[in-house]
């Protein structure tokens, strides 16, 4: 990023020949999981941002479908098309290449391209992946597992996502903590047959504490990645505007401003990278709930 022979804006790969960092692998993660370092992800929508994310050392790079509220002013993710999703996971992807970045891309699945059946679901996976998805996510624990399989088995690795799943916030009503009292042991189940299926990732959204870290402890093959989940899981993801403090209106309370003391987005996402890394952040008092 700082070679003097740059291009403006970056449109050309650095002139260096020499490959510093490896790419991020499934088995990449692996060791990261395996020495007890946490797992960094953030959500980025464009070339650039997704670029400056990778440079500042995150790990796995979500195109996520809030992208629908953070980039289309949509009220909820329900709106967001697999066209869309295919235009910001190939800008993502052009990003990341252009920069010769080392970041694992995770495309989100949005609402309606995966429920119908499992062809439907494999037809919208691939979608992403040749838009340069390394990864897709979908939503939910149940009936998605026998879908998460058949992805799988054909050579797509899949993230879940269980607690607060926005997809179905209507169903939900509202976005509120998952998994408390009786529907903790459901999640807990359908976190342990997606991972049975091959999930190798799942986000925890807006799950207690206890719950997700005892989950972690159970899913040794899954890797978790908390949001709003405290801080025992394997990773921690954040919305990008979020952690920017660009955002207009109330923040979740598991969100921190890493602008706050930091000159530049790279220096923010530096100190997010630092903080999950050295357990400071998220502060189980502060970003969770019980
Ligand atoms: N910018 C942004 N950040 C996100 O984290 C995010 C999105 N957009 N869009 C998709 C979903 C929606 N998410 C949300 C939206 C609202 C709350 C919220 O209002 N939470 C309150 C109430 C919690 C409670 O039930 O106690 C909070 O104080 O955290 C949480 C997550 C998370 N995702
Ligand atoms: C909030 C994260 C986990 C997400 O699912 C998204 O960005 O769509």
């Amino acid at each position: 990023m700082s070679n003097t022979h740059a291009s403006p804006y970056g449109t050309l790969p650095p002139a260096s020949p020499v490959a510093a960092r490896k790419p991020i692998s499934l088995p990449r993660l692996n060791e990261l999981r395996a020495r007890g370092e946490k797992i960094t992800m953030l959500t980025a929508y464009d070339a650039t941002f997704a670029a400056v994310a990778d440079a500042a050392g995150v790990e796995c790079i979500l195109v996520g479908d809030s992208l629908g509220m953070v980039c289309q002013g949509l009220t909820s993710t329900v709106g967001v098309t697999l066209d869309t999703m295919r235009y910001h996971v190939e800008s993502v992807a052009r990003g990341i290449r252009r920069v010769q970045g080392t970041a694992w891309i995770i495309g989100d699945l949005p609402f309606g391209s995966y429920q119908e059946s499992k062809e439907q679901a494999l037809r919208s996976a691939t979608v992403l992946m040749q838009a340069g998805a390394h990864m897709v996510k979908l939503e939910g624990g149940g009936w998605t597992t026998d879908v998460v399989h058949f992805l799988v088995e054909r050579g797509i690795p899949v993230c879940a996502h269980l607690g607060l799943t926005p997809q179905t916030v209507h169903a939900l009503g509202g976005y509120r903590v998952q998994g408390r009292g009786e529907s903790a042991t459901q999640l807990r189940q359908e976190a342990i047959r997606l991972q049975d299926a091959g999930a190798t990732m799942v986000v925890l959204e807006m799950v207690p504490e206890p719950l997700s870290t005892a989950l972690t402890q159970e899913l040794p093959t899954c890797h978790t990645i908390g949001i709003g989940a405290g801080n025992g899981t394997a990773g921690q993801v954040l919305v990008m505007h979020d952690m920017l403090g660009v955002n207009l209106g109330k923040n979740p309370k598991f969100v921190h401003n890493f602008m706050e003391g930091h000159a530049s987005v790279l220096d923010a996402m530096s100190a997010y990278v630092a903080a999950v890394k050295n357990g400071t952040f998220p502060d189980n008092a502060k970003h969770a709930w019980v």
